[in-house]
């Protein structure tokens, strides 16, 4: 009995010490917007859950999150289910028209309601949107280039609906964050021609972020975040180390528009974004209101 009680007061002595090393990180990031990226590869049924717990958490101590999701696995089980196969050009998803009705489903419908439920069900007040939504994502349609041997002049390559952001209007954002709600957005923008384009996710989480003036851009994704060739977790990188690390292949695949976009939102003036691992339970937490930094950090110089 006696043994059972010094346990208790152990553990809810280190429930203290946890509340207590919050506060600093509390008392600096109240008020402030931070951007959170949640990758449709860390959705885990687990990671979504415990993701929606700590977005109200932070909302209740009165940072103010806004969240943008992707959803690329999601999409391409859809399209799969439906006898079509997923194409990706430099980690973009080449999108036809028939794509691009599977990504609108999938990105605005499922995986967006998904995470607001979540969220409501455990006591936060979101709203979904995508780029349509009080015209708030404008996009122009990429082209990729790619180089190559016969021709002099590198070859454009046309992806489909695939755009990149030309241009945010947050207002409906800023009422939301306003109005005490959690905005939750889908990488879907709409070009000038009215028609829907499909945004890499994180793109859209960099723009956000510099739009909206954010503290900070969190990535959640499935890796601990930035790696070297032999595995090992990368942090502090300067621009020029991140461009270097895209030249040699070290970052590749989906890490490449990841990188593109953090590199553009410290250009644009976020002071820091980290790359984070979001299948670890409540991973946001440990990263922004604990002393041990989980993942990727890196810092506008
Ligand atoms: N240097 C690197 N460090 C970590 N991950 C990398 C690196 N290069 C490529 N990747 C790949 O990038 C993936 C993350 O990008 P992506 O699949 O687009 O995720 P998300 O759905 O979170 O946007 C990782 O799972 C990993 O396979
Ligand atoms: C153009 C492009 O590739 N769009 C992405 C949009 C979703 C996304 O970015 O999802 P993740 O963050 O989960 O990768 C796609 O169609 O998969």
């Amino acid at each position: 009995m006696k043994k059972q009680e010094s346990l208790q007061q152990q553990t809810a002595q280190e429930i203290a010490h946890v509340l207590t090393e919050a506060l600093p990180y509390i008392q600096r990031f109240t008020g402030k917007t931070m951007v959170v990226k949640f990758g449709g590869n860390a959705m885990t049924d687990e990671a979504t859950t415990s993701f929606a717990r700590d977005i109200v958490l932070l909302k209740l101590v009165g940072i103010n999150p806004v969240i943008v999701h992707g959803g690329g696995p999601q999409i391409g089980d859809l399209l799969k289910r439906l006898g079509k196969t997923s194409e990706f050009i430099q980690g973009m998803r080449v999108t036809d028209a028939e794509t691009m009705d599977v990504v609108e489903m999938v990105l605005g419908g499922q995986v967006n309601k998904e995470i607001v439920n979540l969220i409501n069900r455990h006591g936060g007040r979101a709203v979904g949107l995508t780029g349509k939504d009080g015209d708030l994502i404008r996009a122009r349609k990429i082209f990729l280039k790619q180089n190559s041997p016969e021709a002099n002049a590198p070859e454009l390559i046309d992806l489909g609906h695939v755009g990149e952001v030309e241009s945010i209007d947050a207002s409906v954002v800023d009422m939301l964050v306003h109005g005490d709600f959690i905005p939750v957005i889908a990488p879907i923008g709409v070009g000038e021609d009215g028609r829907s384009y499909n945004i890499n996710a994180d793109l859209v989480a960099g723009k956000m972020a510099e739009v909206l003036k954010a503290e900070k851009l969190i990535l959640l994704t499935n890796a601990p975040g930035i790696l070297d060739k032999d595995g090992e977790l990368l942090t502090g990188l300067s621009l020029a180390e991140l461009d270097a690390l895209i030249a040699d292949g070290t970052i590749h695949g989906g890490m490449i528009p990841k990188t593109q976009c953090v590199m553009d939102a410290l250009k644009g003036g976020v002071s820091s974004v980290h790359i984070i691992d979001g299948r670890v339970e409540h991973a946001v937490l440990l990263e922004l209101l604990t002393d041990q930094g989980i993942g990727t950090l890196l810092l506008r110089r």
